[in-house]
């Protein structure tokens, strides 16, 4: 029997009624079945309604392999293995990712320029202008180099590409780029640099001729270290930006993928690379269009008004650097996921060994450009930028015969000739 308390719960709302008991306990019997199945519907809906919501999860998480019609087809799988294909003895089969980045471009050039096949990939995202993307992948183009588009976290593009083209090595450039975006966007780092690179290293395990794998790191790796010049032995347990520390957490994910599946890795730690075809975020890049187009550039400045420096390192000599990694990167020793011996694992600084202030880079580019620029100067904002770089570049010059040539002045030449051309002496023009 129901207590008065619940009984009462029961009683009709609408007072002065009187019932008889049967027909209360009848009524009470069927408003108990009403609440059961309503319930019960509501669990029902609440299933459904969750069930829809994961399925939705997983096709955005999936998304390219829903959304991109890019890759695929045999037309597609004709243009990967025309552009893989080897014209020299002893010849690598490289894919680059990246490829219509700055230094994916300038390598891929090399590679196919002395006879290596080349497939590029790239997923064209608008972090800056894609038109400057697109530009780049035509002068691949030119060259029969084929960028397949997509993402480095699309798995099933990745099988595919490893099961068309046997690839002998794999040049790691995709990522997110830039120290102060990070505040701004910082799960396009996690995107790109983390799951990216698990992403690729799991197709890469999984091939069965593993490729040679060397990868763009970070000068940003060395954070708050204050010894000069910064060799590869150097603390880099202080990063100062979100960047730095998906860079440093790269190299110990390539390190565990070298000690459990035998991949040959080498990391290489870029030194603010520059020069034409360059990246639009870049300081020097948005100095010479804001110079051009008469507005005023931002300088910081560290504490104590000391000049900021950077071992800006010309293009030429980074994809010198790319190339010896290449040539002195040995085989992975597994296939198909499993280890059968130790595998090479390598860090290398690719700088310029002689840092410039970024006051005597703007007096530089007032020079080629012959316009003065509207400086003004701040201090520092705390937003991931570290004062000074300087690489120690004797490991590379050891085992790579890396040996920087061109120095900033005579770069900065370079790039103002090619950013002239590229876009002409034409202030109002907008580059992003
Ligand atoms: O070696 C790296 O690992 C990194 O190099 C590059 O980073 P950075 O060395 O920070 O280059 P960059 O932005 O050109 O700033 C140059 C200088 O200008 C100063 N700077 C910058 C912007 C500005 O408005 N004003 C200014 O003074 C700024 O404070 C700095 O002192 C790559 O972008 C990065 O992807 C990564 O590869």
């Amino acid at each position: 029997m129901p207590s008065l308390a619940e009984e009462e719960l029961f009683l009709p709302s609408t007072p002065g009624k009187f019932k008889d008991k049967s027909h209360s306990m009848h009524r009470q019997f069927h408003r108990c079945f009403a609440s059961t199945s309503t319930m019960f519907l509501w669990a029902l809906f609440l299933i459904a309604l969750t069930a829809t919501y994961l399925s939705f999860q997983s096709f955005v998480d999936s998304g390219s392999k829903y959304f991109s019609t890019a890759w695929g087809g045999i037309h597609w799988e004709k243009q990967v293995r025309t552009s893989a294909e080897i014209h020299r003895h002893n010849g690598f089969s490289v894919l680059v990712t990246g490829a219509a980045g700055f230094v994916g471009s300038h390598v891929s050039l090399a590679l196919k320029k002395r006879g290596d096949g080349v497939v590029g990939l790239d997923n064209f995202n608008n972090y800056y202008d894609p038109s400057l993307k697109k530009a780049r992948k035509n002068l691949l183009s030119e060259q029969n180099i084929f960028i397949v588009e997509g993402d480095v976290n699309d798995a099933r593009m990745l099988a595919k590409l490893f099961e068309i083209v046997q690839f002998t090595h794999v040049m790691h450039l995709a990522a997110q780029a830039g120290v102060r975006y990070a505040m701004e966007n910082p799960q396009s780092y996690v995107h790109s640099n983390i799951a990216g690179l698990v992403t690729l290293l799991e197709a890469c395990k999984n091939a069965d001729r593993q490729p040679a794998i060397v990868w763009a790191s970070s000068s940003s790796v060395y954070g708050l270290n204050e010894k000069v010049p910064f060799s590869e032995s150097d603390r880099t347990d202080r990063p100062a930006s979100l960047y730095a520390a998906t860079k440093k957490a790269g190299e110990e994910i390539t390190h565990t993928y070298n000690h459990i599946y035998g991949l040959s890795i080498t990391g290489l730690r870029f030194f603010t690379v520059y020069g034409p075809w360059g990246r639009p975020d870049m300081a020097y890049f948005s100095f010479t269009r804001n110079i051009l187009n008469g507005k005023p550039i931002t300088v910081y400045r560290g504490k104590n008004h000391v000049d900021l420096a950077r071992d800006f390192t010309y293009i030429d000599d980074i994809v010198k650097g790319c190339v010896g990694s290449l040539d002195t990167a040995k085989k992975s020793t597994g296939s198909g996921g499993k280890k059968r011996g130790p595998a090479q694992y390598r860090i290398f600084n690719l700088g310029n060994t002689s840092p410039v202030t970024v006051p005597m880079m703007v007096n530089m580019l007032e020079k080629h450009l012959k316009v003065k620029a509207k400086k003004n100067v701040i201090e520092m904002p705390g937003n991931g930028d570290v004062p000074y770089t300087h690489a120690n570049i004797s490991s590379a010059r050891r085992e790579l015969g890396y040996k920087p040539t061109t120095d900033l002045q005579t770069g900065l030449k370079k790039f103002v000739r090619w950013y002239l051309s590229y876009y002409g002496y034409n202030p109002g023009k907008s580059v992003k």
